[in-house]
């Protein structure tokens, strides 16, 4: 049982903020990734949280208790290094027993854990070898196994798939999140890329600057970003932002922006400010060859086949505009092509702070 909660948690090094009064509370058996750009912070939150960091402000709390004074061995959790941090001297056997060793666990016990973890991790058959032995994605596993054997309350992983080619990271992403099912305990993830925080966590916190700017499931970081930065950081290919004004034609609202004019269902709240962009996935954009009512005509600039889709890059007036379309895409580089948006799905952000105005939710 392990619910962690971290309440108005703050770092500095030498007068510099890097994690700045950050509130959140993960709950127990939860997978809660922590995402965001290089620098913003991850890392020195989990640091905080297994104790190898102490926070300059503020407090975390194991299932309610106090324990930013308690060294990181006195603490119920585990952590997983992006670097593995085997000991190249030792077998696998050894490497994922250590920990218990450590505790003056009896040796037939560590022998038994350590060929539950090897099962689980479906490495039993590599127990006799050294780390230089080992592909990276089975030197991944072994820091796992080393993770799990502790029967910790809370496991801690710090980018463990950041070492591993594209492949085996699709991987192990999927036997991360299987292992996280099989062990039934709370997982804080840190990651930088998008595509592992949305597909293996039941919330995501986003982080800029030392600060969580939304936290919430994969869908409604995606479907009701807080803002333009979680919005542009999260999506595959990214977001199309417009920047533009809001008008009133005809009592019908509509967003303009150069040659595009946009007609847009109701927002909650019209801002003071006019000043607003317009955000469109482009998977809500569609093509036509042909006039469409309300469609805007633009030009083909670049196609990219996907495989099942394809990216085509459109400019309307100054703006490059990209679409995700299915096969076939027929129309060549410079061919007119009609751009409609999906209405109900489209994003507007204030011009000035960033901010989303929400659409009221969709039921
Ligand atoms: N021990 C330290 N002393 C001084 N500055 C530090 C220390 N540890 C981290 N920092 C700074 O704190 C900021 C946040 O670092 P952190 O490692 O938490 O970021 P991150 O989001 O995990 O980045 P990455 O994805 O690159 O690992 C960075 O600017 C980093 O240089």
């Amino acid at each position: 049982m392990a619910e962690v909660r971290l309440e108005g948690i703050t770092k500095a090094f030498g007068g510099k903020t890097v994690v700045d009064d950050l509130n959140l509370t993960i709950e127990d058996q939860e997978f809660l990734t922590l995402v965001g750009p290089s620098g913003c912070g991850k890392s020195t939150t989990l640091r905080m949280i297994c104790g190898l960091e102490r926070p300059t402000k503020g407090n975390v709390f194991f299932d309610g208790k106090p324990v930013s004074w308690l060294p990181a061995n006195k603490r119920d959790v585990a952590m997983v290094f992006q670097s593995y941090a085997l000991y190249p001297h030792k077998t696998v056997r050894q490497n994922i027993g250590f920990a218990l060793k450590m505790m003056r666990v009896p040796k037939a016990t560590i022998d038994e854990q350590v060929l539950q973890a090897a099962r689980t991790l479906d490495i039993e058959d590599l127990l006799d070898r050294k780390p230089r032995e080992l592909s990276g994605g089975q030197r991944q596993r072994v820091a796992l196994g080393r993770a799990i054997v502790r029967d910790a309350g809370a496991y801690l992983l710090d980018e463990p798939l950041s070492n591993l080619d594209a492949q085996l990271r699709v991987l192990m992403r999927a036997e991360i999140k299987r292992l996280h099912v099989d062990v039934a305990r709370t997982f804080i993830y840190v990651t930088h890329d998008q595509v592992e925080a949305m597909t293996m966590s039941d919330r995501i916190a986003v982080m800029r600057d030392g600060v969580v700017q939304q936290c919430a499931t994969p869908g409604e970081i995606y479907e009701r970003p807080a803002n333009r930065f979680v919005a542009s950081f999260m999506g595959s290919p990214p977001m199309n932002f417009v920047t533009g004004e809001l008008a009133d034609v005809e009592g019908v609202r509509v967003f303009r922006s150069g040659a595009l004019t946009q007609e847009l269902g109701p927002y909650e709240a019209a801002p003071d400010d006019p000043a607003v962009v317009l955000g469109v996935r482009p998977e809500d954009v569609t093509l036509s060859p042909t006039p469409v009512e309300g469609y805007q005509p633009g030009k083909v600039f670049v196609s990219e086949p996907l495989g099942p889709d394809v990216l085509v890059t459109v400019r309307i007036g100054g703006e490059l505009l990209k679409a995700r379309v299915p096969v076939p895409f027929r129309l060549g580089h410079d061919s007119t092509v009609y751009v409609g948006f999906n209405q109900e799905r489209l994003h507007l952000f204030k011009a000035s702070d960033g901010i989303a105005l929400h659409a009221p939710q969709r039921v």
